[in-house]
């Protein structure tokens, strides 16, 4: 019975409305039942709610998987570091910055930050230190046809690693390997900055979920977490021929429009985008009304 409904008296009430019976009543079990399991170790993420609901069932105790710690390695001569001003022919290392912040936001440790230059010591020894810090290696730049595509050059010559071209763009160079002395997995990403994030969202998050414990079904590649959510395209753009493209849109209110400009360099966009919209390889140009699958970007969409 509300106090509303009453003159508020305390030692004598009157209750001026009829109450149904069972109104207001918090019933035993009413919420969860006896027997029901709480928390299962499925690897799901252990949220304030379900450490709320532990705590309320008397478990004050969990077992828990560690957060993936991941060592973040730019590379290439012609970096900067963040707040110094490049000179002629260098370029700010936005993208350690960038996956770092990624990684942090995937629920993983940040174990370093560092980068190396572009011959072929500098990036073995580099690797090797970061395989040795960390669960998960990331390295940026590198990875493509060129003379000074370091990351590839070492981690092929000693077998260490395989490099492909994958059908999707931005981010087609891509390879992956084993570094240090416990073999840990490393992920090359493009360094394109778009390119990185791109590759960052589609192969690395799901690898930090299964780091993590989590199930990941690589048949729904790329959106193998089941992250993503349908929206309808509010304009038209040209898509790649015979590659999943991944466009920089913002998502309102499910309608679709892209964030700017779409080359690989244009942190434009992207710092505007709030998803990535699945283009699949067969369509080569995208039409108002169509519906697209986007994935959230990390950090960006609550
Ligand atoms: N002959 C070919 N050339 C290229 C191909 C190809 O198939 N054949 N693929 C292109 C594509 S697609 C991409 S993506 C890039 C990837 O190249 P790398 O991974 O080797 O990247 P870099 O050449 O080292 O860098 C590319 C670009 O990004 C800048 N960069 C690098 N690291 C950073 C950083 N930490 N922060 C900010 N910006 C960074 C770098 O200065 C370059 O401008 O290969 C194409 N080429
Ligand atoms: O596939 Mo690269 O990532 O476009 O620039």
């Amino acid at each position: 019975m509300p106090v509303e409904a009453t003159d508020g008296g305390v030692e004598r009430v009157s209750i001026r409305e009829p109450a149904p019976v069972g109104q207001h009543v918090r019933r035993r079990a009413g919420d969860v039942q006896r027997g029901r399991t709480v928390l299962a170790g499925d690897g799901r993420v252990l949220s304030p709610g379900r450490v709320a609901l532990a705590a309320a069932s008397g478990v004050c105790e969990v077992v828990v998987g560690a957060r993936p710690r991941v060592a973040v390695v730019s590379t290439g001569d012609e970096l900067v570091p963040v707040g110094q001003v490049p000179g002629e022919g260098q370029i700010v290392d936005s993208n350690s910055l960038m996956l770092a912040l990624l990684v942090t936001a995937a629920g993983a440790e940040v174990a370093v930050r560092t980068s190396a230059r572009d011959d072929e010591a500098s990036v073995s020894a580099t690797l090797a230190e970061a395989g040795d810090t960390a669960d998960l290696v990331i390295t940026t730049g590198g990875v493509s046809m060129g003379a000074y595509d370091t990351v590839k050059q070492v981690l092929s010559s000693s077998g260490a690693g395989r490099f492909s071209k994958v059908a999707m763009r931005p981010g087609m160079p891509q390879g992956s390997g084993r570094v240090g002395s416990r073999g840990t997995p490393v992920i090359t990403l493009p360094g394109n900055p778009v390119s990185a994030l791109v590759s960052f969202h589609v192969f690395v998050l799901p690898a930090l979920a299964a780091l993590g414990g989590a199930s990941v079904d690589a048949s729904r590649w790329p959106d193998p977490l089941g992250r993503g959510t349908e929206a309808v395209a509010g304009e038209e753009w040209p898509s790649a021929a015979h590659k999943v493209e991944l466009t920089r849109v913002r998502v309102d209110e499910r309608r679709i429009c892209r964030s700017g400009g779409q080359g690989s360099h244009m942190l434009g966009a992207l710092a505007e985008a709030t998803h990535l919209a699945v283009v699949p390889a067969e369509v080569e140009r995208v039409h108002v009304g169509d519906v697209l699958l986007c994935l959230p970007l990390l950090g960006t969409v609550p």
